[in-house]
């Protein structure tokens, strides 16, 4: 394990029977309804990669790229900044938002504001992790692939200071390693 990590959350084995999970779910809820994945750059990158290969009706996916958590940031800006557009119109869509993590709900609730301005016919959320004591914005999230402690995770995409997101599993950052930056 990297030296940099405390502890495991959700081990590789967890994160694949968690994805086959997710994946039957929105298969069944979405049969018929040519879906469109919008992943949510940079860190739910991984995620959506494994879990599409879980969905097994027709779909599409397009890629956005939002930030509120700058640099050597633990704790949100609070101001989500558009990086990088969607290519593909939402209107009529079944739209649904994939993220690594809700924690404040800042990103995803800006997100939906901003989908519903786009004439989605549905928005629903897709996250793999939900860190609900830090929640400042009430965001209803549909799946949900694992609860989590207040900790500053890192690894299966997510990252600390654009680190740690290759790690293949998802762990509790060590204080020590931001106190000291
Ligand atoms: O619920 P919130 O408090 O808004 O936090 C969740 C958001 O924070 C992270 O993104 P970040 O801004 O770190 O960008 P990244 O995905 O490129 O790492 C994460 O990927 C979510 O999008
Ligand atoms: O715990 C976290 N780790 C990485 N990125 C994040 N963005 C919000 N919360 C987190």
């Amino acid at each position: 394990m990297n030296s940099d990590i405390e502890r495991v959350l959700v081990s590789q084995e967890k994160i694949e029977e968690t994805n086959i999970r997710l994946g039957k779910e929105l298969t069944k809820d979405y049969a018929d309804k040519n879906p469109l994945f919008v992943c949510i750059l940079r860190g739910a990158a991984m995620f959506m990669m494994d879990l599409v290969k879980n969905i097994d009706i027709p779909m599409e996916y397009d890629f956005m790229d939002v930030s509120s958590y700058g640099g050597e940031n633990t704790s949100t800006t609070g101001e989500v900044r558009i990086i990088k557009d969607l290519d593909t119109p939402l209107s009529g869509r079944d739209v649904v938002i994939v993220e690594d993590i809700i924690d404040t709900g800042y990103t995803l609730d800006r997100l939906i504001e901003l989908f519903k301005t786009r004439n989605a016919k549905s928005i629903r959320i897709v996250s793999f992790l939900d860190k609900p004591a830090r929640r400042i914005k009430h965001v209803h999230v549909d799946y949900v692939g694992a609860q989590i402690p207040d900790a500053f995770v890192v690894g299966y995409g997510m990252d600390f200071d654009e680190h740690y997101r290759n790690l293949p599993y998802v762990g509790v950052l060590s204080p020590e390693v931001y106190s000291t930056k």
